[in-house]
């Protein structure tokens, strides 16, 4: 774990200092689309848009206005004004700990105080390779680690993002049928910027170049593994309720489980997966981030550790 001493290259913003940051734009949403943006759980709290998430959309805004000016002037030096390559945010950290919801609201606000910006959400987990393959290799019980993905293709779809090119294409994953859906693919056309969210997306490669190397910031966002395990169990209970109950969700069975099984069945998922991809593969990557988010039990961002710059 990185110790933050006076040697730190991480500055602790606090969150009082940090929630005066926000662009002076302010952007409401309504109750139904911050429950929209949560998914299943509780919507995000209208405190947590105005003193986090808002701030955090103008840190990126001048990040990204930065990074086309500097494009602009390679791009002049090289007599090829023209050639513009999109802005990638990777956002990591654990299964359940919250990066969907983050990723959609970072998208929303970046799209509300720069509406002529196109910025596309992209989730890794397009990237799985499909269950046979899995089962071929009898890592099906590994879905999330490194391992369970095309790792090549993931890194083609990144280095074809920011070589410029007009049209990027992503595989598309579900997960009620908990599979890769097959002839079914994510268009990103020209984007200015792109969200990549995943539980790996801040890995680095033994020695190759990996996802990371490509992107221009990096999020991390944390939470005390216990709380994580709970938003893990809990929203799978909810899943139970209502995805898992459609005839074709790969988790059917589960859908006329007592509260007791189901939050058996996902412990000895957590246990079995979750929690030592957790351990492995993800938590050691978070000090290569340049944002961390501490998340508290209530989900609300306690502390903010940014990478000076
Ligand atoms: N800021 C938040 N406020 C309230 N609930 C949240 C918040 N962020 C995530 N959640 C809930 O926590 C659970 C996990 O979040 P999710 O975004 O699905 O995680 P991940 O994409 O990391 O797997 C979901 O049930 C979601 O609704
Ligand atoms: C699909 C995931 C591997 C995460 O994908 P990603 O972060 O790459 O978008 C994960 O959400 C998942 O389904 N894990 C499998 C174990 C489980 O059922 O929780």
């Amino acid at each position: 774990m990185l110790k933050l001493g006076a040697a730190s290259p991480f500055v602790a913003v606090p969150r009082s200092r940090w929630s005066e940051l926000a662009a002076p734009t302010a952007v409401t949403l309504d109750y139904d689309e911050l429950a929209r943006l949560s998914g299943l759980g509780e919507p995000v709290a209208p405190d947590e848009v105005d003193e986090v998430y808002l701030p955090l959309a103008r840190l990126l805004e001048l990040r990204i206005d930065a990074a086309k000016q500097l494009s602009a002037a390679q791009g002049e030096f090289l007599g090829d004004p023209e050639h513009a390559v999109p802005f990638l945010l990777a956002l990591g950290g654990s299964v359940a700990v919250g990066k969907s919801t983050a990723a959609r609201m970072i998208v929303r606000l970046l799209q509300t105080i720069r509406p002529e910006w196109r910025v596309e959400l992209v989730t890794t987990d397009g990237f799985l390779l499909p269950n046979a393959t899995l089962i071929e290799k009898g890592i099906l019980a590994r879905k999330g680690f490194p391992e369970s993905y095309d790792r090549r293709r993931l890194l083609r779809f990144v280095a074809e993002l920011k070589s410029g090119v007009e049209e990027v294409r992503a595989p598309v994953y579900s997960h009620l049928i908990y599979d890769i859906v097959e002839d079914e693919s994510q268009v990103v056309r020209r984007p200015d910027v792109v969200v990549l969210e995943g539980v790996n997306v801040l890995k680095r490669g033994s020695g190759r170049v990996y996802v990371s190397d490509f992107a221009d910031f990096a999020l991390y966002l944390d939470a005390e593994e216990s709380d994580v395990q709970r938003w893990y169990l809990n929203r799978f209970l909810k899943l139970r309720n209502g995805a898992f109950q459609d005839p074709d969700s790969y988790f059917h069975r589960y859908a006329v489980l007592s509260d007791e099984e189901a939050t058996a069945v996902a412990e000895g998922i957590w246990q079995r997966t979750n929690r030592p991809n957790l351990l492995e593969n993800i938590k050691p990557t978070r000090p290569r981030a340049d944002l961390i988010l501490e998340k508290g039990g209530d989900h609300f961002i306690s502390r903010i550790l940014l990478r000076r710059t």
